[in-house]
């Protein structure tokens, strides 16, 4: 990346993380049991005959037997790559696979993507109108101007669900949510502003007439292109879409133009605009420079020249990311809800409003601790961050209100305050939780100690964590750690903060501290020589402890236990807290807390009582309202056996503590987490499936959570290790180079507590 943001990686991370395990970003999994014969006759001949009957008879059923509904094509041609210009269909398919994957991340909409190679638009318009029967709605992206419009206008004809050219209208309706909230806080009036609109293509004309139609006067906007000013009476380079907006002006360049103007639209290209062209806007400029990847000015150039200025810019590490990955995924979602047959106007303007209220609002408190207290209603928070989880609840909501009005809609949706609850319900709060640790950690960098940076993966950790702008790694190596480095291709590897036990001069202090502790332990202050000197964990342990960091990784050349009590030799539990591992198990909709998976063997009644408690404390921090149940081979003590009482024991102390979160055991695994064998239990005080799992003992905690690991679908977030006095987590010798990041982070973050 070129120029200097908060959020820096370099090429060879961005390969890695497209190249990495499955190559792309997408995979298909089936929705439905496909393990016996039975559920494949039902899943394909003879069974699904039935369907295709049904669908041919009525087919607005392919809704409710099929994925249709659900499912949106993302297609290209490659011709207008983001800022990148005309790359071809093929290189446009990482774009296509991420617009895919942010559907699903951000609002539960199942996509794929298709490129399709062909520059003729009838070409395009023929392929993608078959497509019909396969998808809810077309999401057309990257198609350069002026072919764009002709494609969809053809398609929107042809079609009879939703087609958004999302460069045009999604990136027209952030762009005039964010414009809604910029004029009104520097106090003007969308009637009486001059907008200077860089670029004539898909984005800068939609956006344009979307604000002209929302009130600003044609004479007040001027459009240029790459020949400058479109002015009446231009004839080169121009085509019917410039022509409607070609200005009566006697201006020739952008920088002529730009004299006394109010607002700077830009979506043309890289570095477009320069800084002594801003110096002459009007007071108070709104400066949107909107190419991607990189924009048109940085905030900070814009900003050196005019400090009063309000900018935005379509990326994620400046504030005011003016993207349309906060339109599309809710747009389509509120479509889709009511099977709409099209994205009208009237749905466009619903979701730019919603989401220019949403900015006003005060910011959910989990969205601001990410981000700072910056993301208060201001001049550097004008629109919602794309992981704000509000969105999903009242854009779709918004959006697809307004089909219904607009007559587009083929279902209603009568109880929309139930839509709202559904569509909150649709998301994992643990993902949108772990985006915005990681938004905190960039937010707050802690210093965090690598202990074990002699590891390429420990290395590579490192280095994720420092380019992602989360913390600083302080790394625990010897010199040649340098070497290792730049074999990995860090072009800078001195910038790196490595501490070595032969060269620290630390080392004395870190000698007494230890000495200190273990004296009476019947070590002797040469032994606690040897162990600072030679024990990465009691050294990289010692750096916390002399506050030269605020976080320790650790873990992956020990086992578990060792690591542990390498640890707890310079670090103690806090007072009267129980240490124990937590492995959190996420789904697709739901997350389950395991614990104690690493420390106690065979934990007592009152130690059960504090690991569900803190266990419960880390899944509120997480997002979840805890539901804990005790697990055992045995139900409300059928059939009986050893060890139930420590169990029984354990809800008692809960009884006794008047803890606020729901808890119930003995019980199975099946009959804490399967609702129709809950049943079978009327009297349990667990009002859904739990979400907390205390397991009894170390032996089938661990196995659990290892199994679970190796043969489990569910993405596994851990062991987290919660309970000690200072922030330290134990990975696991198998963990990969993200996993240790996300464990640094919630360590750094507070999280794992
Ligand atoms: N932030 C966001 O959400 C979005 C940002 N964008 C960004 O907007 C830009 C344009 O995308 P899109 O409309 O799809 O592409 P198009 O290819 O349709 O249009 C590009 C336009 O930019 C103009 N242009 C290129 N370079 C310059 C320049 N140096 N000065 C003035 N005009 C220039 C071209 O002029 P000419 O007509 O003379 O060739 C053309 O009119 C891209 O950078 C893209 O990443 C797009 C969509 C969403
Ligand atoms: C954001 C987007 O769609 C683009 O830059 O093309
Ligand atoms: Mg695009």
């Amino acid at each position: 990346m070129t120029e200097k943001s908060n959020v820096e990686f370099s090429e060879r991370e961005a390969l890695f993380f497209h190249s990495t395990g499955r190559p792309g970003k997408i995979e298909i999994i089936a929705s439905k049991p496909m393990a016996t014969q039975r559920d494949l006759s039902l899943a394909y001949s003879p069974g699904v005959a039935v369907p295709v009957r049904a669908i041919a008879e009525d087919p607005a059923t392919a809704y409710d037997y099929t994925a249709k509904g659900n499912l949106v094509a993302v297609i290209s041609n490659g011709t207008a790559i983001l800022g990148l210009g005309n790359l071809g269909a093929l290189a446009s398919k990482p774009v296509m696979e991420g617009k895919a994957v942010l559907f699903k991340r951000f609002a539960d909409v199942d996509s794929i993507d298709l490129e399709i190679d062909t520059e003729d638009p009838q070409a395009f318009i023929d392929a993608v109108a078959l497509l019909e029967p396969s998808f809810g709605g077309i999401n057309l992206e990257d198609i350069k101007a002026p072919e764009c419009f002709i494609i969809e206008q053809a398609l929107k004809e042809k079609m009879n669900i939703p087609v958004m050219h999302d460069d045009q209208h999604g990136t027209a309706i952030i762009c005039a949510a964010g414009l809604i909230n910029a004029l009104y806080l520097t106090g003007r009036d969308i009637k009486d502003i001059k907008i200077v609109v860089n670029g004539a293509g898909a984005a800068a004309i939609a956006c344009t007439e979307l604000i002209k139609a929302m009130g600003t006067p044609h004479d007040n906007v001027i459009m240029c292109d790459r020949s400058g000013v479109i002015y009446q009476g231009r004839t080169t380079g121009m085509d019917q879409w410039k022509s409607a907006h070609a200005a009566k002006t006697d201006t020739r360049t952008l920088e002529e133009a730009l004299k006394g103007a109010d607002v700077f639209i830009g979506l043309s290209a890289a570095g477009a605009l320069s800084p002594h062209m801003v110096k002459d806007m009007a007071a108070r400029p709104i400066i949107f420079a909107m190419a991607n990847p990189d924009p048109e000015i940085t905030p900070p150039d814009a900003k050196a020249v005019r400090p009063d200025a309000v900018v935005a810019t379509g990326r994620s590490d400046y504030p005011n990311q003016v993207n349309n990955v906060l339109g599309f995924p809710f747009i389509f979602r509120g479509a889709l809800d009511v099977r709409a047959t099209a994205i009208n106007e009237a749905m466009k303007i619903a979701a730019a409003q919603a989401i220019a209220e949403l900015a006003r609002q005060q910011v959910p408190e989990e969205v601001a601790r990410a981000y700072g207290t910056s993301h208060s209603f201001g001049e550097d928070y004008i629109i919602p961050a794309p992981f704000d989880p509000r969105l999903m609840e009242v854009v779709p909501a918004a959006v697809a209100q307004a089909a219904m009005d607009s007559g587009v809609a083929r279902i209603r949706i009568e109880d929309m305050d139930a839509y709202r609850q559904s569509l909150k319900a649709r998301l994992n709060p643990t993902t949108s939780v772990l985006t915005l640790a990681y938004e905190g950690a960039k937010a707050h960098p802690k210093r965090v100690v690598f202990a074990e940076a002699e590891e390429e993966v420990v290395l590579r950790a490192a280095i994720q964590f420092r380019d992602g702008g989360y913390g600083i790694p302080v790394l625990v190596g010897r010199q040649d750690v340098y070497d290792r480095l730049r074999a990995m291709g860090v072009a800078d590897p001195h910038s790196f903060e490595v501490h070595n036990s032969v060269n620290s001069p630390l080392v004395p202090r870190m000698v007494d501290l230890l000495y200190g502790r273990l004296h009476r332990r019947g070590y002797l202050r040469r032994d606690c020589e040897r162990m600072v000197n030679r024990d990465r964990n009691i050294f990289g342990s010692l750096l916390l402890q002399l506050g030269e960091a605020d976080a320790m990784i650790t873990g992956v050349t020990r086992t578990y236990s060792q690591t542990m009590r390498e640890v707890r030799r310079v670090i103690d539990p806090v007072a009267g807290r129980t240490p124990f591992g937590i492995h959190v198990l996420v789904g697709r909709s739901h997350t389950v807390f395991m614990a104690d998976t690493t420390v106690n063997e065979r934990p007592t009644a009152s130690e059960l009582a504090d690991i569900a408690e803190g266990t419960a404390a880390v899944a509120r921090r997480m997002g979840h309202d805890p539901r804990v149940a005790f697990l055992s081979f045995s139900t409300f003590g059928n059939p009986w056996g050893n060890w139930l009482e420590n169990l029984r024991e354990a809800v008692a102390i809960l009884d006794q503590r008047g803890v606020d979160f729901e808890y119930e055991g003995e019980m199975a695994p099946d009959v804490a987490l399967n609702p129709a064998v809950m049943k079978n239990y009327p009297f349990s005080r667990l009002s859904g499936p739990a979400n907390v799992l205390v397991m009894p003992g170390l032996q089938s905690a661990n196995l659990s959570a290892k199994l679970l690991r190796e043969l489990g679908g569910d993405s596994v977030i851990g062991p987290m290790l919660v309970g000690l006095e200072k922030p330290v987590q134990v990975a696991t010798m198998a963990s990969t180079a993200s996993e240790l990041v996300t464990l640094a982070v919630l360590a750094a973050g507070g999280i794992a507590v």
